[in-house]
């Protein structure tokens, strides 16, 4: 008796616990906001990993371990940087049944863990660019209900903390980064994300700016914050905060200071929940084929009790034979050749795992020479002969990426909404849409947008106030949009001149 799946579009928290769970991708644990990352996930963030750790080496970025525990007096180094986010620090206050002298804070991220000793290891311009990564794992004690991969108090992530001599550099590599963020998802996850920065209100306090990629949940209608990319300017190498400097090499008297030009930039285990959101459908997971530990799994079909010892053991080495020449080219193949389960149940237990690709194999294929494939994304079917199996299976599966790629992309942009008057607004987020509208970029305009957004469509049930819209991005590329004439185009919001057309929608 399979169980009767939860439907996405009716119940879609619900159906997102169902599918982690039913799909083995993790498991509850007994602290609240905490999951258990079983190994069909973990081998997911493995994927990611190994991708750009190759990438950020390539950038010179090397890879470091800090400790894990902050002192209180260096986490609350400077009052306004970590005044917002006390609620969430989690802190040590004993060992045993002894009191620590000081409570010890759990870090939350690393800036104050790492930066003392970028001050101390930082002497000369000649030890410019300093860049250093972690892959480690971070605690925010969050109040909002906790959701497995997209908002845990415990979750993993890779930080990376540089520093340049000039701003110029930073700017570059703040970009960089950013892209291989897209990169991740669009080429490895195969969703899709829109490049932006983002308004003074969304940004990191602490930093200069913040760039992001922010992916969309069209079952939500919310956007998604899914990697940032901050410059923190020299916020946090001056002298009242870490006071991190290098002698100016163009300063002929030698006396000159520059204070250094930081980054800093994260992506975690988020892009697995948001993969799995997007992918995601009534049967269960959808693996896209880059991140997919099995990419082909072949069962034997058609092996009745009627059928001859050999006949089944034909079918069987069939199989096995398959899966290893597909191995073989570097496909993650699998023969499921378990007794006892028919056909039809290792199906669905495939399904649910979200394995790309299914080839069954029975006595009639054998004597046809062929395999019947079966796609998870679409469903669709087609004979394939195994004379030239080993070609047609990897550009299935990169046809199957493409697809699952494209697909999500014409989605996300079918749901952007250009917005020029304010009364649009409301219904185009009630219409699960992001409202995309000429900006004037100001904070009170933004304040203001997201009161007045947060009112609900319908004036006559105001005990179910939607929630409000909050900028999600600046996108990059504006050339999607008409041109903002300045002095012409008015902002959609309060009048005032627009300067860039800007993503606002409800979000995670
Ligand atoms: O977002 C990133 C990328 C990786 C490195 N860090 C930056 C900024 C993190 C911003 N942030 C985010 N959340 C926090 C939560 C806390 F409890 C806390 F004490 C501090 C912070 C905090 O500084
Ligand atoms: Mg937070």
């Amino acid at each position: 008796q399979i169980a009767i799946g939860i439907k996405k579009e009716v119940d879609f928290a619900g159906w997102y616990t169902n599918v982690l769970i039913k799909a083995d991708m993790l498991d509850y644990y007994n602290v609240s906001g905490c999951y258990i990352l079983r190994p069909w996930s973990y081998s997911i963030w493995e994927v990611i990993q190994d991708w750009f750790n190759a990438r950020i080496r390539e950038m010179g970025v090397q890879n470091a371990y800090f400790p894990m525990f902050v002192s209180a007096k260096v986490l609350e180094r400077e009052k306004d940087h970590i005044e917002g986010f006390s609620p969430e620090v989690a802190w040590v206050t004993r060992a045993g049944q002894s009191e620590l002298e000081e409570p010890i804070a759990v870090r939350p991220t690393s800036e104050t863990v790492m930066y003392p000793y970028y001050a101390k290891w930082i002497k000369s311009h000649r030890d410019l660019p300093l860049k250093l990564n972690q892959w480690n794992n971070v605690v925010r004690w969050e109040f909002k209900n906790p959701q497995p991969f997209l908002r845990t108090r415990e979750f993993l992530w890779q930080e990376g903390h540089t520093a340049h001599l000039t701003k110029a550099e930073a700017d570059t590599e703040v970009r960089e980064i950013l892209e291989l963020y897209r990169q991740v998802y669009e080429d490895l996850l195969a969703v899709p994300v829109i490049q932006g920065i983002k308004s003074e209100k969304e940004k990191f306090a602490g930093g200069l700016y913040t760039t992001t990629v922010e992916g969309f949940v069209p079952t939500t209608g919310r956007g998604i914050q899914a990697g940032t990319s901050h410059c923190l300017g020299q916020n946090f190498s001056r002298p009242e905060m870490f006071n991190i400097f290098v002698e100016d090499p163009n300063d002929p008297t030698g006396q000159g200071k520059v204070y250094v030009w930081q980054n800093s930039w994260g992506l975690s285990t988020r892009t697995i929940g948001v993969m799995v959101m997007i992918h995601g459908d009534n049967q269960g997971l959808v693996l896209p084929p880059r991140v997919a530990s099995i990419q082909v799994v072949i069962v034997p079909c058609g092996i009745t009790a009627k059928l001859s010892d050999e006949a089944r053991k034909a079918v069987n080495d069939r199989c096995e034979e398959l899966a290893s020449s597909l191995k073989k080219v570097g496909i993650k193949a699998k023969a499921d050749l378990r007794e006892g389960y028919t056909p039809g149940f290792k199906f669905n237990d495939w399904e649910q795992k979200g394995v790309p690709l299914r080839l069954e194999i029975g006595p009639a294929d054998i004597a046809k020479q062929q395999t019947l494939s079966v796609r998870r994304d679409t469903g669709v079917k087609a004979a394939l002969p195994l004379a030239n199996i080993t070609t047609s299976v990897p550009e299935l599966l990169e046809t199957i990426q493409g697809d699952m790629f494209k697909r999500a992309q014409d989605t996300y942009y079918s749901r952007l909404r250009e917005v020029t008057r304010w009364e649009d607004v409301v219904p185009t987020l009630d219409d699960k849409c992001v409202v995309v509208m000429p900006w004037c970029e100001e904070e009170a305009c933004e304040d203001d947008i997201k009161e007045r957004s947060a009112r609900s469509s319908e004036p006559t049930d105001e005990r179910a106030p939607s929630a409000g819209a909050k900028s999600l991005c600046i996108p990059f590329d504006q050339s999607r949009w008409p041109a903002i004439e300045p002095g012409k185009t008015k902002c959609a919001a309060c009048g005032k001149d627009a300067k860039r057309w800007t993503m606002f929608g409800r979000s995670y």
